[in-house]
């Protein structure tokens, strides 16, 4: 796969190996750090104008990312604007040391007390970066707690204070910035749910480390990965072959639906009609067959014989004959049978919702003799179900890479940042995304879609997975902007797939 270096998410380790590296090459360290500031404050004085912000207040870390923020504050006083400092830490590195010292020279102030910084209209912390090592002590969290309820505009280097750089845990308490300036590389936190609260908006300062760094440090460990267009665009299905026909597009069946949940099994079908897949099928209660049919009438609807609770009593289908499956919404957890049989078959399969559930009563073991590959796409209540003993951490990247080795499946959490992991090592995380799709619906479109892509790139599963994850939320996001948050239900999420699939063709 090709990839920039810009897709890829690095922790603390990783990140001090590379900058290791750097140096050891012969770049000096007040050199990197002067290219990383004089950026970030690039950045700065175009998105915060001296007219509209003439004064800033710069809190000063103990460590280089208080280095950073000397360098950020040294221009900003330079370029006009009326800067003051604050340094809750007496003992500084080094460097930072210097430019305190280069600061002080230029006349700037290093105020005796936080609330001296309270007049300004944006504070910049640089108080920690990735060299945050524990819990903030009492003091410092109280200037932290007392900077939050200011309410002003807070610009974070590298990353919000009180944030811990791969886990997103906020150690005490945390800085909560309006804008995050990531130095380098993007780090773990950014994709944690746990963090996003902190972070505001986020933006990635291209220092221009050199693929050959990245290369050296990161080859033992397979990438994690954020997914952008020129990621993904090579395995999109487009454009078909010129010769081509319905089934060679692939055959997709989805089983799904209960009399209960009707709607489950329509959102998955047109989810599944947003990627284009070649032949759908999809299996009811024998109830639903006519609703099925008013909604997909491209798809061949399948009535199953149903319980006295109107959900699937049996498959009457030689489940083999299709190129994949994709099982779960609205299903109801009535009837483990099929979920058995549908772990016999030997296509590879996408499991959802109710299914997940019935998984997690049969116990993940069960994914082992599995021939081919699964999919699980659990939401946070449903991965816990399947692997208790690894929902006590929040750290979600972890939980989702082990979750995916110890069941062999491909495992999809969703969340604010959704985040897929391979068997093989893959990882992939969806770097934005709407709070719009937090809603009833939005999943079962989303294994519709899955299941199409998979049938159309079977070669390519953890790569399918990633590409429908992305479209759902880019969809989501179209979707949003039109309609605000509240006007993204899951038939008007399904009619934007194919501006997301546009806009990335
Ligand atoms: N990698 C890059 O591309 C660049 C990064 N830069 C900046 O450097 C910081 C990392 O700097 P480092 O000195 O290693 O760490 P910090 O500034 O985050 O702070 C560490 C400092 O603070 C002490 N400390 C740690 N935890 C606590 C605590 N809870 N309470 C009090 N003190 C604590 C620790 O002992 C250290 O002294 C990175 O984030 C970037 O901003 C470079 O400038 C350029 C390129
Ligand atoms: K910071």
């Amino acid at each position: 796969m090709s990839y920039n270096y810009r897709s890829n998410v690095v922790n603390s380790e990783q990140m001090r190996r590379i900058e290791g590296a750097i140096f050891a090459s012969g770049m000096p360290v007040a050199a990197l750090m002067e290219k990383a500031a004089l950026l970030t404050a690039q950045q700065l004085k175009k998105s915060y104008s001296l007219a509209n912000f003439p004064k800033i207040g710069v809190i000063v870390g103990p460590g280089h990312n208080g280095g950073d923020a000397l360098v950020i504050a040294r221009e900003l006083h330079l370029a006009g604007y009326q800067v003051s400092l604050f340094c809750p830490i007496a003992k500084l590195k080094d460097l930072t040391a210097q430019q305190a010292n280069y600061v002080k020279h230029l006349g700037l102030i290093f105020q005796k007390t936080l609330e001296s910084l309270e007049d300004c209209q944006l504070i910049i912390d640089g108080l920690f970066g990735f060299g945050l090592e524990r819990t903030l002590s009492a003091d410092i969290a109280e200037l932290v707690d007392k900077i939050n309820s200011w309410q002003k505009p807070v610009i974070s280097i590298d990353i919000a204070s009180g944030i811990h750089t791969d886990t997103g845990e906020v150690l005490g308490t945390a800085i909560k910035a309006t804008h995050t300036f990531c130095l380098g590389l993007w780090k773990r936190a950014f994709f944690q749910d746990l963090a996003l609260p902190y972070l505001g908006k986020v933006e990635l300062i291209d220092i221009g480390i050199s693929p050959l760094d990245l290369e050296t440090i990161l080859q033992d460990s397979p990438p994690i990965l954020r997914v952008n267009p020129d990621l993904i665009r090579p395995y999109l299905p487009l454009p078909r072959p010129l010769l081509t026909h319905k089934y060679q597009q692939g055959h997709l069946l989805i089983i799904c639906g209960s009399r209960r949940y009707a709607g489950g099994a329509i959102l998955a079908g047109l989810g599944a009609r947003g990627s284009g897949v070649g032949m759908l099928s999809i299996a009811v209660p024998a109830a639903l067959k006519s609703l099925l049919i008013s909604h997909l009438p491209e798809a061949l609807i399948i009535d199953c014989p149903e319980t006295a609770t109107g959900a699937i009593a049996e498959l009457p289908l030689e489940l083999n004959n299709y190129h994949v499956l994709a099982c779960g919404p609205g299903l109801t957890t009535e009837n483990p049978a099929i979920i058995a049989q549908v772990l016999d078959s030997d296509k590879p399969i996408i499991l959802d919702a109710d299914a997940l559930n019935i998984l997690a009563q049969f116990g993940i073991e069960k994914l082992s003799s599995r021939q081919n590959k699964t999919i699980l796409t659990p939401h946070w209540g449903e991965f816990k179900r399947l692997f208790p003993h690894l929902s006590d951490s929040q750290d979600r990247i972890n939980i989702t890479q082990k979750a995916s080795q110890q069941s062999g499946a491909i495992v999809l959490l969703k969340g604010a940042r959704t985040i897929i992991a391979s068997p093989e090592g893959k990882m992939y995380i969806i770097p934005e995304s709407t709070s719009a799709l937090a809603r009833g619906g939005s999943g079962d479109v989303l294994t519709g879609l899955i299941g199409g892509f998979l049938t159309q790139m079977q070669d390519n599963a953890p790569e399918a997975t990633a590409l429908a994850a992305y479209l759902h939320a880019q969809a989501g996001i179209l979707a949003a902007k039109e309609r605000t948050e509240l006007g993204v239900d899951g038939v008007t999420l399904a009619n934007y797939l194919f501006a997301a699939l546009k806009d990335l063709n």
